[in-house]
This record gives C-alpha cells, structure tokens and sequence, in this order.
C-alpha cells in the first residue's frame, strides 16, 4: 500500500511518535511524505520515505495529484488547527480530492491510529485489486 504522511509543524512530533509505536506496520508499506515531514519520519523514525516538495511548496498538491490517479491508499495528515496557512488552498484540495477518490484521510492522531489499526488488519487489502487493475491497464495484459 502506498501511505501519505503529513503533518504541519505542531503535529510533527506526534505523526513520528505514531510512525515510531506503529513501526512494524508502517515498515510493510510504501510512505510518501511532504518535505520537511518526510527528512523527520526518515532521521527519527529510521523508515525509508519517499520524499515530495515542502508542502507550502507544492507537496500538497504532488500528494493530491497521487489521489488523483488512484495511486495512493491512504492519507494521514495531521493539521493544526489553529493557524490559517498561505496554502491553505492546497491542504483543502487534497482533502476534496480524498473526499472524491473515496481514499482513507485521517486529519487528527486519534483517527490516524484507527487507520493504522485498520493497515494493520489488512483492511484495506481490497485496494490490491485497483492496483492490479492499474498494472493490467498499463501493461496492456487486461483479460
Ligand atoms: O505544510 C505541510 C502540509 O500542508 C507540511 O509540509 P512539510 O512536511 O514540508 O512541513
């Protein structure tokens, strides 16, 4: 499965802890992370990461852009809250297109660990299938 990671600066801490309790889990996946959260999943948590744009850069938006093509299975995003943030737009459009794409978005720590949870049961081993069917169409090899 292909996880997006991301957190604003004050959740930072909290999304490595859960990466960090849920290590095992998350090691059995693909994480993709905006920048700067990405560099702290990868120095504290020691779990490979593929790295995208800061997200007031346009990381949000690289992410959206995997839910937009069915490519990734699950968001957990962290935000705060309490602060307006210049990309504002950025973080809504990826949420809409979670909404849209009908992908798991997790957007506090107690949701996130449910999802986890979830991973971790194998709950989502149905989106295989879109994967699979993804390849077939690509590789032409579609019954
Ligand atoms: O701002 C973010 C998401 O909107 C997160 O970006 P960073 O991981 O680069 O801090």
């Amino acid at each position: 499965m292909n996880i997006a990671l991301i957190a604003h600066d004050v959740k930072k801490e909290e999304l490595v802890n859960l990466v960090i309790a849920y290590e095992k889990v998350f090691a059995s996946h693909t994480l993709f992370a905006t920048g700067t959260t990405g560099q702290k999943i990868a120095e504290e948590a020691k779990l490979p990461v593929v790295r995208l744009k800061s997200g007031p850069l346009g990381g949000d938006q690289q992410i959206g852009a995997l839910v937009a093509q069915n490519e990734m299975d699950a968001v957990i995003f962290l935000r705060d809250p309490l602060v307006a943030l210049a990309h504002e737009p950025d973080v809504t459009a990826l949420l809409r297109l979670c909404d849209v794409q009908c992908i798991p978005v997790a957007t506090n720590i107690a949701s996130a660990e449910l999802l986890v949870k979830a991973l971790e049961r194998h709950d989502l081993a149905w989106r295989n299938v879109v994967h699979r069917y993804r390849y077939e169409r690509r590789s032409g090899t579609e019954g």
